[in-house]
């Protein structure tokens, strides 16, 4: 492995790249994978030349330079955060190196070279964060809701400052594109927010409920119910929203008054290091935030089995189950994968159609769980529809991340791997390939599968990559049918003009959310979120975050004989 530069220290940083790397050739899985690629006909590759710029020198060090630009717009705020070439972990208040002496390398999937490290966090320093959390959580509970509001708009408003610095992370640890990446901060700082102000409405009301209302009662006994935190919230967001879904959990647990321990993704934990920093910087109390670094296959069991944790919330993929059989006696917020169905009729507006395909599908190259990853659309259309968004799909730009592509290399090089895997699939089962399939590295062409069949795996399985099957059906309840066939259940549409129609779609669609002539989309926020079947346990958005993050509590005055107020 060769020696890494410190990712940004001050002018010393400017002089020198992000990663020296002694070897000429660093990435032998690369050309094992071109070798692969070059062995089947399937696939016609670009060289590393015609691909977008992706790994070109003059990009790379063009690359630092705007890095560097973004550095100073941080303003040096950012300085503790790091220690030589690793980023710290946050617990009591502080920004610390852990005692393990080692460290987690995050690849950034444009140049797949090691981008940054974090610390990769012991058992003892688990148990040391959740101590502290449970002890400042007795104190928080205590402090005025107005104050919880306050300190989080504080948050909001530093997130919202340092959202350059912070976009820029999502670029090199996720490859976001950088006008969705900035987008994410800002929706993040508004997320906090709204969550201020709807935590101040819903908590501030309680429940008086008066015994005679019930037969055989008289009005004796007066029960006051209120909302109260649970504890220690664990929080662990996946890859594609390192910080839009970790606020989203953060936000509510702490206007609730629960402490908060976040486990960031590997691939965005920098970015995740960074919003942790915008509420230290607000002055949130010792120990009620902490962030522990590591992988989630090393630390992930110990942190969600830790006695100390009171609720967990999680967004990711099939982990969440196995979580969810390991975690005890305790409240879960899980949000986990979907393969949201796109029913289209005949009578669709087919541009309307076409525009939510490419939009719902592609962006952020389809790493979206509320991405539309099936289309079912009746045969009679499907011609003309899928000409419209071909069409659309050969305007998309592909390429890095800082170029603001609109396809930009998906994570890891073994979730590309993945992609590709279901894709062979469907090419020896017979689908039809609207385009060539191409890929460079981690980067792969959008593609529209045609003719798509059920036995296919990509007509069940979610890619998370820039390729959608279309499946033709000769009637609705053959789409319902497929669409509810599904393990997971998470959101679909449809479009008709026929609101009739689409409402007895909706209605018979297993699954959280059905959007009407829209593509799925969580937003906005306060919308409640959820999936049924795999896809989910409980519901989020932002009010109802606050009420799962919350128990009741009552109290019930007892008249020692009935008592009726007077008009
Ligand atoms: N429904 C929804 O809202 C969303 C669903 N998803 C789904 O998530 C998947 C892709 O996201 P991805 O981040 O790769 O999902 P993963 O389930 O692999 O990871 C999600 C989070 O869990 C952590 N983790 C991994 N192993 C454990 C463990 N044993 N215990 C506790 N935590 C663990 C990961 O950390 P680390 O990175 O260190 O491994 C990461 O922070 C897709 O299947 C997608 O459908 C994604 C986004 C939203
Ligand atoms: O994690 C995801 O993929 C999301 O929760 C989807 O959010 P979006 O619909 O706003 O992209």
């Amino acid at each position: 492995m060769g020696a890494l530069a410190p990712p940004f220290i001050g002018d010393s940083w400017l002089a020198s790249p992000v990663y020296i790397n002694p070897n000429p050739n660093p990435n032998p899985n690369r050309n094992s994978l071109r070798a692969l690629s070059f062995a089947s006909p399937l696939f016609a590759r670009c060289s590393p030349a015609s691909a977008s710029n992706s790994n070109s020198a003059s990009w790379a060090s063009g690359e630092r330079w705007a890095w560097a630009r973004e550095r100073r717009r941080g303003g040096g705020a950012f300085d503790e955060i790091v220690d030589g070439e690793v980023f710290k972990y946050y617990a009591e208040g502080e920004w610390r190196k852990s005692n393990s002496g080692k460290s987690v390398s995050i690849i950034n999937p444009t140049t797949r070279k090691v981008q940054y490290k974090v610390q990769a966090c012991t058992q003892e320093e688990v148990n040391k964060v959740m101590e502290a959390a449970k002890a400042a959580q007795k104190a928080w509970a205590r402090t005025p809701l107005w104050k919880r509001a306050e300190l989080l708009h504080k948050a909001a408003a530093i997130l919202k400052e340092h959202r350059a610095p912070i976009a820029e992370c999502l670029v090199k640890e996720i490859a976001k594109p950088a006008k969705d990446a900035v987008s994410e901060v800002v929706r993040s700082g508004d997320l906090v927010s709204y969550t201020a102000e709807e935590g101040v409405r819903v908590l501030g009301e309680g429940k008086l409920l008066l015994s005679d209302s019930f037969p055989g009662n008289e009005r004796n006994k007066y029960c006051l119910a209120s909302k109260i935190p649970l504890g220690v919230v664990l929080a662990i967001p996946p890859f594609n929203y390192p910080v839009n879904l970790a606020v989203s959990k953060i936000a509510p647990a702490l206007i609730a008054g629960n402490a908060l321990v976040l486990k960031p993704p590997t691939q965005g934990a920098v970015a995740a290091l960074h919003m942790i920093h915008c509420f230290h910087l607000a002055g949130f109390p010792k120990g009620l935030i902490s962030c522990v670094t590591g992988k989630g296959s090393e630390i992930g069991d110990f942190l969600t089995m830790h006695p100390g944790v009171n609720c967990i919330s999680f967004t990711g993929g099939d982990t969440g189950i196995a979580i969810s059989k390991k975690a005890g006696m305790i409240p879960l917020q899980m949000e986990l994968g979907g393969k949201d169905a796109c029913i289209v009729l005949e009578d669709a507006d087919l541009d309307l159609v076409a525009a939510n395909i490419v939009k719902g599908g592609f962006s952020y190259s389809g790493q979206r769980c509320t991405a539309v990853k099936v289309v079912l659309v009746m045969e009679s259309v499907a011609d003309a529809l899928v000409e419209k968004v071909n069409a659309k799909l050969a305007k998309l730009k592909v390429g890095p991340p800082e170029e603001d592509s609109d396809i930009t290399p998906v994570v890891t090089e073994s979730s590309a791997n993945f992609i590709e895997g279901l894709v062979t699939d469907a090419k020896e089962k017979g689908a039809t390939f609207c385009q060539e399939y191409k890929r460079e590295g981690n980067l792969i062409w959008p593609l529209l599968l045609d003719h798509v069949r059920p036995d296919m795996r990509i007509a069940w399985e979610e890619p998370f990559g820039p390729v959608l099957p279309v499946i033709r059906i000769s009637s609705v309840e053959e789409g319902i049918h497929h669409c509810n066939a599904s393990n997971f259940g998470l959101q679909g549409c449809v479009f008709t003009r026929d609101i009739n129609k689409a409402i007895m779609i909706a209605d018979a669609m297993e699954t959280g959310t059905v959007q009407i002539n829209s593509a799925p989309a969580r937003g906005p926020d306060h919308f409640p979120f959820q999936g049924l079947k795999d896809s989910g346990i409980g519901s989020q958005g932002i009010t109802n975050s606050i009420n799962m993050m919350t128990k009741v509590k009552s109290t019930v005055i007892n008249l020692p004989a009935p008592s009726y107020t007077m008009g």
